[in-house]
């Protein structure tokens, strides 16, 4: 199908909306009237952009508080129109959406409705354009998409059809399964937005937390059938007002909104490979990150096992749990989690559906006889190498003999990685489109400087999790130095044990979170103790599936990790003691009071 989107989905004057659509690949766009007033170009010059670009004008909107009016205002309503028809007829594009009035004067009265809608109908045909309109969920008489189609079978005018926007339809009770039965052709515009699901006033929502689609919590693809079934074969047209991408970049907006598109449609990509687990971790350090970052490691019962064979690269190991120190990328001063590796049971397939969701992939660097390993790049930055499950690029590394004494760490059950502001859904889509991954519920919690969202994914198997978080504000200047927290959690299988042999400073967790968890769990006192004595943090789930945690205090100015033991199932990520453990890293680099047990 053809593929849309609207102006206001994006930042900027019309000039970068346009380039930014065009670049992305969009066939079409529709014109959002206030970026054409705002704009210095005259709508013959955006005809001959967009005609320059390949983008064809799918529609001009919103013409707003048309219907059923009282008559000297309808008559006016009737020269407004016709002033935008001329700017239409400039333009060169043939369908203008009419929203539904939230004038204070209109009247609730459907054949006064129709009639007007019909009236100004004959008056579009004598333009040779079309006019959809289309139910705002917030519209003062009409505000569904049911009682808008009423009204449009009363007019019953060959040059009125519906616009069907995902957002004003699934946001509101109305069941959309009649859909279906609309009358073929009349569907003239389908606009596409997901959102989660909020409450709060309709308009807000709309107007502030519209998503792509796979972003949200909407049932797009359902929604895109129904109107398939009613014969629907105009363009997928996104419409997403969001406070976010309205100041993100305009060219990864409309990469990332076209890549909704591609991943709602579905059609013919390359299907997700299993994926076992991740391959490696890795870290990019330097002289100063280094020292520190290796110390906490063999405080963790890593070893470092092995040598690149060529490059200024370490692997180190414990177990199933690997990390790899790259001194050849340059990060200044502190350690950061630059890359992970994932097996997947098909790379090739991997990196061919990364690249039809226009992620796609490159090679790394490499001498003859090196394993080959390809990454894409995720929204962070952070390069994902997809490698096979047999791991050939740990023959690239020669043994340097050590074996890790261990502390009884298995594996690696997550990466945290908190995101920047301006790509927290670009992330989720991300991992969800490409790898397969799906989110669990979103979480907000109150840290210690500022409100935090956090969104885990994890594929079907659990061997591959990640926990994305991000501040609901753009962070402050007040905000610590810690900047974009980076973690990753190993699993034992008793960390009570694994507690007792690590050599590392400890985060001091202060008693009264203990006083709470025991009351709050019910918790005898023995086990509270346990748990104190150990600075591990503890949450349990409705099903009684337990989680046990620690943390390490933060290396530098941005990583830690975390070791866990998961009882009972419990599938979540401990979001509960974010606040608490964030505060006790702030009050551990104040007062470099982390104990060594
Ligand atoms: O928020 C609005 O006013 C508005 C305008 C035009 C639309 O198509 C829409 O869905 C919402
Ligand atoms: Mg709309």
């Amino acid at each position: 199908m053809r593929r849309s989107i609207a102006t206001v989905c994006v930042s900027g004057t019309l000039e970068d909306k346009l380039a930014a659509a065009a670049a992305a690949g969009f066939d079409g766009i529709e014109i959002f009237e206030n970026d054409l007033v705002v704009s210095s170009l005259s709508p013959r010059e955006v005809r001959e952009r967009c005609a320059d670009l390949g983008l064809t004008i799918e529609l001009y909107q919103p013409f707003r508080d048309f219907e059923a009016m009282p008559d000297p205002l309808f008559r006016k309503n009737l020269d407004r129109a016709a002033r935008k028809f001329e700017v239409m007829a400039e333009l060169g594009v043939g369908t203008m959406l009419v929203c539904s009035s939230v004038h204070p004067e209109a009247v609730d009265d459907d054949d006064l409705a129709a009639g007007q809608l019909s009236d100004l109908s004959d008056l579009a045909s004598d333009f040779g354009v079309r006019i959809a309109y289309e139910a705002l969920a917030w519209g003062r008489h009409v505000s569904t998409w049911d009682h808008s189609w009423r009204i449009v079978q009363r007019a019953d005018h060959p040059s009125l059809g519906l616009c069907l926007d995902s957002f004003h339809v699934l946001s509101r009770e109305v069941d959309p399964a009649g859909i279906a039965d609309i009358t073929p052709g009349k569907i003239f515009f389908l606009q596409l937005a997901d959102a989660p699901y909020l409450r709060m006033d309709v308009l807000q929502w709309s107007r502030h937390h519209r998503l792509f689609p796979g972003q949200g919590a909407f049932d797009l693809a359902g929604f895109v059938d129904l109107t398939l079934a009613a014969g629907y074969d105009g363009p997928l047209s996104l419409e997403v007002f969001n406070d976010v991408f309205r100041q993100a970049d305009p060219a990864r907006t409309a990469v990332d909104a076209m890549r909704s598109l591609i991943a709602l449609e579905d059609a013919g990509l390359p299907g997700f490979p299993d994926l076992s687990g991740y391959a490696f971790t890795e870290f990019a350090v330097d002289a100063n990150s280094g020292p520190e970052l290796r110390g906490t490691l063999r405080g963790l019962g890593f070893a470092h096992t092995g040598q690149h064979r060529t490059k200024p690269v370490e692997l180190w190991e414990q177990s199933g749990c690997r990390i790899v120190l790259n001194s050849a990328v340059a990060r200044p001063q502190t350690a950061a989690i630059t890359a992970f590796a994932i097996s997947s049971a098909d790379p090739s397939q991997s990196l061919q559906r990364a690249e039809a969701l226009l992620a796609p992939a490159h090679p790394n660097v490499r001498e003859p006889g090196e394993a080959e390993l390809a990454a894409i790049t995720a929204p962070d930055g952070t390069s994902v190498f997809v490698t096979d499950s047999a791991n050939d690029w740990r023959n690239d590394f020669l043994p340097t003999g050590s074996t890790a004494a261990g502390a009884g760490l298995l594996g690696t059950d997550h990466l945290g990685l908190a995101q920047p502001f301006d790509h927290f859904d670009e992330a989720g889509l991300f991992y969800h489109s490409v790898l397969g991954l799906s989110p669990l519920s979103t979480e907000e919690y109150a840290a210690p400087f500022g409100l935090m969202r956090s969104r885990a994914l994890t594929n079907k198997a659990g061997s591959i999790r990640l926990a994305l978080s991000v501040s609901l504000l753009r962070r402050g200047d007040w905000a610590p130095a810690v900047s974009d927290p980076q973690h990753v959690a190993f699993t034992t299988a008793d960390i009570v044990t694994t507690a007792s042999a690590l050599d590392l400073p400890r985060l001091s967790i202060p008693d009264n979170y203990y006083a709470d968890l025991a009351a709050r769990f019910a918790l005898p006192d023995d086990f509270v103790s346990t748990l104190r004595s150990h600075g591990i943090l503890y949450d349990r789930d409705s099903g009684g599936g337990e989680l046990l945690h620690l943390y390490t205090p933060v290396l530098g100015g941005r990583v830690f990790f975390e070791i866990l033991e998961r009882r009972g199932g419990y599938d979540r990520f401990g979001e509960a003691n974010a606040p608490v453990r964030m505060a006790a890293q702030r009050h551990s680099r104040l007062t470099s009071s982390s104990v060594r047990p």
